[in-house]
């Protein structure tokens, strides 16, 4: 099956793996992958973009700036994101504006749960990810099976808005489709929406 977009082209999601994720495979102490190596990750999402009929563009750095460069060359081209920010996730506010500012939907995706790592070997000190409040989701703590899981969020997520319907207008109806007196209520003014 291939999806598309609306002007009929498949989706492009860009994948970016951040520090260390190079060094997969190879780490001591608890892992929380059966991955033997970075390859057998990206020829994952390879045969998972595949089967979902999208592009994918698979990334891996340790450099920041390069990652940063990877985002501007190549993020206005792209439907979607998966981004393991990996040793960026505490502090990557330039990854996080970057990826903001580029504004295309992203997943943040970790092989383990960083709120229960950062718990336990930093009790005292409140870390937490800066991709976070801007990702469209997040998913973690399923290994590589997460970048599956992700993937098949983030395409169901932008197949959903390319098949959404349009508000038919009617008569007597507003731009979106709601005539007065209809039933539908106005949030309380002052209400969030
Ligand atoms: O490098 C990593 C890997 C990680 O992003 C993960 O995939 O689980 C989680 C991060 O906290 C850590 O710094």
């Amino acid at each position: 099956m291939v999806r598309t977009s609306n002007d009929g082209k498949r989706w492009r999601i860009g994948v970016i793996d951040g520090p260390n994720m190079s060094f997969i495979g190879r780490e001591k102490g608890a892992r929380h992958h059966n991955l033997q190596s970075w390859d057998e990750l990206r020829d994952l999402v390879a045969a998972t973009g595949d089967r979902l009929g999208v592009e994918i563009l698979h990334t891996v750095s340790n450099y920041e700036g390069r990652i940063l460069e990877w985002i501007h060359a190549e993020g206005p081209g792209l439907d979607g994101l998966l981004v393991n920010p990996g040793g960026l996730t505490t502090y990557g506010e330039g990854l996080r504006h970057a990826l903001e500012e580029n504004g295309t939907p992203y997943v943040e995706v970790h092989l383990f749960n960083p709120v229960q790592y950062y718990a336990s070997v930093s009790p005292h000190i409140r870390l937490e990810s800066r991709l976070t409040s801007s990702a469209q989701g997040v998913v973690a703590g399923f290994g590589e099976h997460g970048y599956v899981a992700a993937l098949v969020g983030l395409v169901s997520y932008l197949d959903g808005f390319s098949e959404a319907d349009p508000v038919e207008e009617t008569e007597g109806a507003d731009a979106a489709g709601h005539t007065e007196g209809a039933g539908h209520a106005e949030p309380a003014e002052g209400a969030g929406r």
